[in-house]
C-alpha cells in the first residue's frame, strides 16, 4: 500500500542517490529497460551494467540494433546477465519478472517543440509498456522518463488500474535530472562540488511545473538578490530546453538523463534491498496539493513509494511559483487520465 503522506517538512534533504552503489547485493534484481536502444537507454544500460545490484538486465526497443546492444553489453566484466529483446512479440520476455522497469522509450523534442508536443506519439507508447508490465512483472516497479512524464505517470496508472494490479507506491516520474542540474548550476555558483549540494526539486517535470526550492538549498545558495535567484529559477525550468537547442535538432538531454535515470534506478534497487534512509525527488500519486501527482522528496522502501516527505517550507517566491505550476499539472494530468480511459 502508497504510505501515508506526511505534512510537509521544513528543510528536507534529498540525498544524491547515486553516490555510493552497494557491494554486499542481498538480493539479485531484474530490471528492464524499454526504450533500450536510444540515446538515453543505450548509456541507461551501460551505466545499470555496472551496478552490482542488477544481476539480470533486460533491454527492450523496437528498434533492430537492440539484440547487438545487448551482446555489446553482455562483453562487459559485470555480474548482470544482459539480454535484447527487439519488438512487441519478445516484450512480454523482456518483462518478465522484473523488479524494475524504466522506461525512455519513445521520441524526444525538436527545437520549437514543447514536451506536450510528444504525447500523441509517446502515449500510446507508455500505455503498451504499461499494459504488459501489468500482465508479466505486476509487482514491478514503474520508473518514467518518456516525456511528457506530468501526463504518462498517469497513463501507466490507469492502465495499471483497469488491471487491477496498480500500487501507487511502484509508479515514479523520473525527475532526478532537475536535481541533478540544480545541484549542477549550485555548486557551479558556490565554488563547490556539485554532488555535495542537496536541493529538492517539486512539482512536475516541464517549464512552469519545475520548482527548484532554492531556500533549502544545503549548503544555502550564494546569491546576494532575488533578480539572480529569479534566473537561477528559470535556467533550471529551461534546463532541458537549453540542451535541446544546443543539440539543434539532434535531440534532447541523454547522458546527463541517462545518468540521472541509473541515479534513480540505484536508489529504488537500494530501497527494494532493504537500505534504511534512501531519499529522491519523483513524481508520484500524491494529496499535498490539488494535483493528484506531484513531485517532491520520498523515501524509497522494500516497497517502492514508502513515505512520501512532503515539500516543507516555501519561501513566498516559491509559492508563487507552485500557484503557477498547479493549473498546469491539473491540465497535464486530466491528458493523461482522459487519454487513458478512452
Ligand atoms: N524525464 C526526463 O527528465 C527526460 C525525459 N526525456 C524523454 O525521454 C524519451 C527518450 O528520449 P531519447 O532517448 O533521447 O530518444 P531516442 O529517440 O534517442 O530513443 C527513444 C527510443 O525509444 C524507442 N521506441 C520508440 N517506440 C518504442 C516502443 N513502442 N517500444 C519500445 N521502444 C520504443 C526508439 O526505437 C528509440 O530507440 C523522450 O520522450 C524524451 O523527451 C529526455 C530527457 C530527460
Ligand atoms: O527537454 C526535453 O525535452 C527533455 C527533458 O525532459 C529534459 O532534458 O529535461
Amino acid at each position: 500500500m502508497f504510505s501515508r503522506v506526511l505534512k510537509p517538512v521544513a528543510g528536507v534533504a534529498v540525498q544524491n542517490g547515486a553516490k555510493n552503489f552497494s557491494t554486499t547485493s542481498q538480493k539479485n534484481f531484474k530490471v528492464v529497460v524499454a526504450g533500450a536502444a536510444g540515446g538515453i537507454g543505450q548509456p541507461l544500460a551501460l551505466l545499470l551494467k555496472q551496478n552490482p545490484l542488477v544481476t539480470r538486465l533486460a533491454l527492450y526497443d523496437i528498434a533492430p540494433v537492440t539484440p547487438g546492444v545487448g551482446v555489446d553489453l553482455s562483453h562487459m566484466d559485470t555480474p548482470a546477465k544482459v539480454s535484447g529483446h527487439k519488438g512487441p512479440e519478445e516484450l512480454p520476455a523482456a518483462i518478465k519478472d522484473a523488479d524494475v522497469v524504466v522506461i525512455p522509450a519513445g521520441v524526444p523534442r525538436k527545437p520549437g517543440m514543447t514536451r506536450d508536443d510528444l504525447f500523441n506519439t509517446n502515449a500510446s507508447i507508455v500505455r503498451d509498456i504499461a499494459a504488459s508490465i501489468a500482465q508479466n512483472a505486476p509487482k514491478a516497479i514503474v520508473a518514467i522518463i518518456t516525456n511528457p512524464v506530468n501526463s504518462m505517470v498517469p497513463i501507466a496508472s490507469e492502465v495499471l488500474k483497469k488491471a487491477g494490479v496498480y500500487d501507487p507506491a511502484r509508479v515514479l516520474g523520473v525527475t532526478t535530472l532537475d536535481v541533478v542540474r540544480a545541484a549542477a548550476f549550485i555548486g557551479e555558483i558556490n565554488g563547490v562540488d556539485p554532488r555535495s549540494v542537496t536541493i529538492p526539486v517539486i512539482g512536475g517535470h516541464s517549464g512552469v511545473t519545475i520548482i527548484p526550492v532554492l531556500s533549502q538549498s544545503q549548503p544555502a545558495v550564494k546569491l546576494s538578490d532575488q533578480a539572480k535567484i529569479k534566473a537561477l529559477t528559470e535556467r533550471i525550468q529551461e534546463a532541458g530546453t537549453e540542451v535541446v537547442k544546443a543539440k539543434a535538432g539532434g535531440g534532447s538531454a541523454t547522458l546527463s538523463m541517462a545518468y540521472a535515470g541509473a541515479r534513480l534506478t540505484g536508489s529504488v534497487l537500494r530501497g527494494l534491498k532493504g537500505e534504511s534512509n534512501v531519499v529522491e525527488c519523483a513524481y508520484v500519486k500524491s494529496d499535498l496539493t490539488e494535483a493528484a501527482y506531484f513531485a517532491n522528496p520520498v523515501v524509497l522502501g522494500k516497497n517502492g513509494v514508502e513515505k512520501n516527505l512532503g515539500y516543507g517550507k516555501l519561501n513566498e517566491f516559491e509559492q508563487q511559483l507552485l500557484k503557477a505550476a498547479i493549473p498546469e499539472l491539473l491540465k497535464n494530468i486530466k491528458t493523461g487520465e482522459d487519454f487513458a480511459k478512452k
